[in-house]
């Protein structure tokens, strides 16, 4: 993965917008944002800390974090001057491993009656065993049969996913491609810091990795670690695509309204064409909270996520508009999932809560992700919910790859978002595409928007111009076109072997 720069910009007075975090694929808004993004900052403070103290954990990060009042410095600081176990307060806090496997191995104490408030409501009312999950602010719900996956998260998980012949042939011929992986720099509040893992963008012919290399920009710059397909990622795309086709189909079918697909999401086939492959190298090595960038892939994208060698954990939450996500803190009572997105109204005017509730207000899902697996991202994943791999205490080894664990996300750039298509900000750069997370009035709206404050040493020209998409995803362009002859078609895996 590349950069992902952050540089936190100018901002407007009254809104502490500034979206989360991370790196070349995923979201990271640091221009001066208008105050209908949604965002949260602790996520991006982790990062850094996860970056630059890797062998501590998130918890323990997130309680200096607080007991600092949200000063990166000031945690960095306290951690190199060796205070870092206590947090300011006194409070002794266990340093306690944030992704430890859970003692917890059946949901039945978590299961409610009803899909009230305080509750993760199935996305669909099923059999009459689909209750409500409950969870609490800081809580984490392991879930591992693929059922349970499906009923609470916007993932379908496939366990033994290839032969084992052929995932264990991937697996050694990408732990040999990883050693021309490299960790992605970016910049956060003024300091560049590197990713917490390795990784490579993959292709599908030479000429798309020339425009990779030139005019795609993830997080603000050129990916600068490209490399060509591989015989078995290309073997392998094949397969994900038809189980990705059929996931999606299935999702269709059985969770959304009326059995329709969902606005924006895209009725054609899903080809892959661009694959992120990312190396976890031992326990500590991990992927902060994000949404993916959906510039390229456009709205309600699907991702095909392969997992190869030590099993870790994938975690997910919902993003909660703010103002909800107030009230959670204020109540302090139980922290709500709701699977349906259909979260009541609240009182916008309540007080922020503490940065914890930001980062945690609804708890966490675990998906246990084993060497073999594919996890399918369906379309309501990247704008309504968060993911990350977090980091572990200990990992059980694998026979092939040791400590290590890579992870394919197999992902459809679309040819209408090229970046020779999309709007050009006043810097004269194609923008960035991000989705209203926060506030109830715009969520859910897309917007175009300068990236170049992501870039190290450039200034954001705040570009800034709502995005309309007809029904199946496709840009409805209200801005000037590039020349027609300048418009591409993307050679997909399966197709250009
Ligand atoms: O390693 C994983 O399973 C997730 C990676 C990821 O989130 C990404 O590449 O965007
Ligand atoms: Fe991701």
């Amino acid at each position: 993965m590349d950069s992902f720069v952050v540089k936190k910009k100018r901002r407007r007075s009254t809104s502490p917008a500034e979206d989360h975090k991370v790196r070349r694929t995923e979201v990271l808004d640091t221009s001066p944002v208008p105050d209908t993004i949604g965002d949260d900052s602790t996520d991006i403070k982790i990062a850094i800390l996860l970056s630059l103290f890797p062998e501590l954990n998130q918890e323990h990060l997130l309680d200096l974090l607080v007991s600092c009042d949200g000063s990166v410095d000031t945690v960095s600081e306290l951690l190199a001057s060796g205070i870092s176990t206590h947090t300011r307060r006194g409070s002794t806090r266990r340093a306690t491993n944030a992704s430890s496997l859970g003692a917890q191995t059946s949901l039945s104490s978590h299961l409610v009656h009803k899909a009230s408030d305080g509750s993760i409501a199935p996305f669909k009312d099923g059999p009459a065993h689909r209750k409500a999950l409950r969870t609490r602010k800081g809580q984490t719900l392991h879930l591992y049969s693929p059922d349970d996956v499906a009923t609470y998260t916007p993932c379908t998980i496939i366990h033994n996913f290839l032969p084992p012949k052929q995932a264990n042939a991937l697996l050694a011929e990408l732990l040999q491609e990883s050693k021309y992986f490299s960790r992605y720099e970016f910049q956060l509040f003024n300091r560049t810091v590197k990713s917490p893992h390795t990784g490579s963008l993959y292709v599908s012919t030479p000429e798309e990795y020339r425009q990779h290399a030139t005019e795609y920009r993830h997080g603000g710059t050129y990916q600068s670690n490209i490399r060509q397909a591989t015989p078995e990622l290309r073997a392998v795309s094949c397969k994900v695509q038809n189980a990705v086709n059929e996931a999606i189909r299935n999702r269709i079918r059985d969770f959304y309204p009326n059995g329709q697909k969902l606005k924006y999401q895209s009725p054609k086939e899903w080809k892959p064409n661009a694959a992120f492959v990312n190396c976890y190298d031992g326990p500590a090595e991990n992927v902060g909270f994000h949404s993916d960038d959906l510039t390229y892939l456009g709205p309600r994208a699907t991702i095909g996520s392969l997992s190869l060698g030590v099993e870790r954990e994938f975690r997910v939450r919902r993003i909660l508009p703010r103002d909800e996500e107030d009230e959670n803190d204020d109540s302090a009572k139980q922290a709500v999932i709701q699977g349906n997105g259909n979260l009541p109204a609240k009182n916008a005017s309540q007080r922020q809560g503490p940065l914890t509730s930001r980062a945690d207000a609804q708890g966490q899902i675990s998906i246990h992700l084993p060497h073999n697996s594919l996890l399918v991202m369906h379309a309501e994943m990247q704008e309504e919910w968060k993911h990350a791999i977090t980091p572990a205490q200990t990992v059980s080894p694998h026979p092939i790859a040791g400590n290590r664990r890579i992870n394919v996300t197999y992902r459809w750039f679309r040819d209408t978002l090229h970046p020779r298509s999309t709007p050009r900000c006043d810097c004269g750069e194609p923008t960035i595409l991000r989705c209203a997370q926060r506030k109830q009035e715009t969520r859910g709206r897309y917007m175009w928007m300068c990236q170049a404050g992501s870039t190290p040493g450039k200034e954001s020209c705040s570009f800034f111009q709502w995005a309309e998409f007809d029904d199946d995803g496709d840009p409805v362009r209200t801005y000037k076109r590039q020349d027609e002859k300048d418009l591409v078609t993307l050679a997909n895996f399966t197709a250009s072997q």
